[in-house]
């Protein structure tokens, strides 16, 4: 294992840190509170599990947290009125809609709906063109923390050959778009890409972001090269045992054979606890740098792209 390990749940517990100290100063300077909406449609465990743990760390950086529960069954224009209530609510400076919706809402609609000042996420398309166009945006938090251990690692990354694997709109094209930002020789790589092996092995740094366990082995790596997993799998360990109820138990894996990969890679990120908790720590970021343009200060250093 010749790899260094990004620790991303030490990173994103200092970049916290970074945030209630601001968070602190927000209150006692100028009496604003920071405060964050998160909106969840429907019963999903694995995002009623994600929702509370984003809730009580928002609450331990000194910000309000504010929870919406909706069924499942939510009629379009019943979120849409939810949506305009926080948009004018002067106490909540970022609102996430938990994404995928059920399939009778029409995401893109309900995203574009949310105040772009607001938009934490930077799934809004207005954020999605000012990034592109180089100006001042909210950017989307799994990038942004990717970002923050690239530069973190490297220092500059002007010049470095940078292969993202997957064209999603919440992963794979903004953090092509942060990397060109940070003047790196940007490909993206998806499903259709012919030898994709062939188009890793020339990369510098590898972002992937693809949702398929452990797809990228250590012989697509080019010795030395920082391997970024943004990849959450869920798959069966039958080494674990079972539950109680007699179901096999798991464990979570990256789009990253981690491994083989760790074996030839110059750095990588575990998973868990590598990109995920970055995200929620960015996601906190955001709302801080929300907050501090809604009141016209000056935003926190090092917390935005
Ligand atoms: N750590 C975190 O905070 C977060 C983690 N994730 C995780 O990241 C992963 C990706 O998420 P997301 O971007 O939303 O996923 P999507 O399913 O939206 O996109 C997956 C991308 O991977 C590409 N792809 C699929 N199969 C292959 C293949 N065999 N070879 C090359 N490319 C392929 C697809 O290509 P095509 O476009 O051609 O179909 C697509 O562009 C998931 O595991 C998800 O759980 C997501 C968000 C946050
Ligand atoms: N509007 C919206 N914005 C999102 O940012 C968003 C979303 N919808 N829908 C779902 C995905 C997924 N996502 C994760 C964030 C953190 C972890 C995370 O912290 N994972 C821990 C492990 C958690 C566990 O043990 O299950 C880790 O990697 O160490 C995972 C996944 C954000 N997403």
């Amino acid at each position: 294992m010749g790899a260094q390990i990004i620790d991303g749940k030490a990173f994103a517990a200092k970049v916290r840190g970074q945030v209630a100290e601001h968070v602190a100063k927000l209150k006692e300077s100028h009496g604003i509170t920071p405060g964050l909406a998160v909106v969840l449609v429907g019963e999903d465990p694995a995002s009623q599990v994600y929702v509370r743990s984003k809730g009580k760390m928002t609450v331990e950086v000194g910000m309000n947290s504010y929870e919406h529960k909706l069924d499942a069954d939510t009629p379009e224009d019943v979120l849409l009125a939810l949506i305009d209530q926080l948009n004018r609510d002067p106490a909540v400076h970022g609102i996430l809609v938990q994404l995928p919706l059920p399939g009778h809402l029409n995401e893109d609609l309900v995203i574009n709906s949310i105040d772009p000042a607001k938009d934490v996420d930077g799934f809004h398309i207005s954020n999605v063109g000012l990034l592109g166009t180089g100006q001042k945006s909210m950017v989307p938090c799994t990038p942004l923390g990717c970002l923050m251990m690239l530069r973190d690692h490297h220092g500059s990354l002007s010049g470095l050959d940078a292969v993202v694997v997957g064209r999603s709109n919440i992963v794979g094209k903004p953090m092509a778009q942060l990397l060109l930002g940070d003047s790196c020789t940007v490909t993206i790589a998806h499903s259709r890409t012919k030898n994709l092996a062939d188009v890793v092995r020339r990369a510098d740094i590898v972002v992937a972001a693809v949702g398929r366990p452990e797809m990228v082995p250590g012989d697509w790596i080019k010795p030395g090269a920082t391997v970024i997993d943004v990849g959450i799998n869920r798959i069966d360990a039958p080494e674990k045992g079972t539950n109680e109820d007699g179901s096999v138990k798991t464990r979570l894996v990256g789009d990253v054979h981690y491994e083989s990969a760790a074996a030839v890679a110059g750095a990588i990120t575990p998973v868990p606890g590598g990109v995920g908790p970055m995200t929620i720590a960015c996601l906190l970021a955001n709302t801080l740098t929300a907050a501090a343009r809604a009141n016209d200060l000056p935003e926190p250093e090092g917390l935005t792209a």
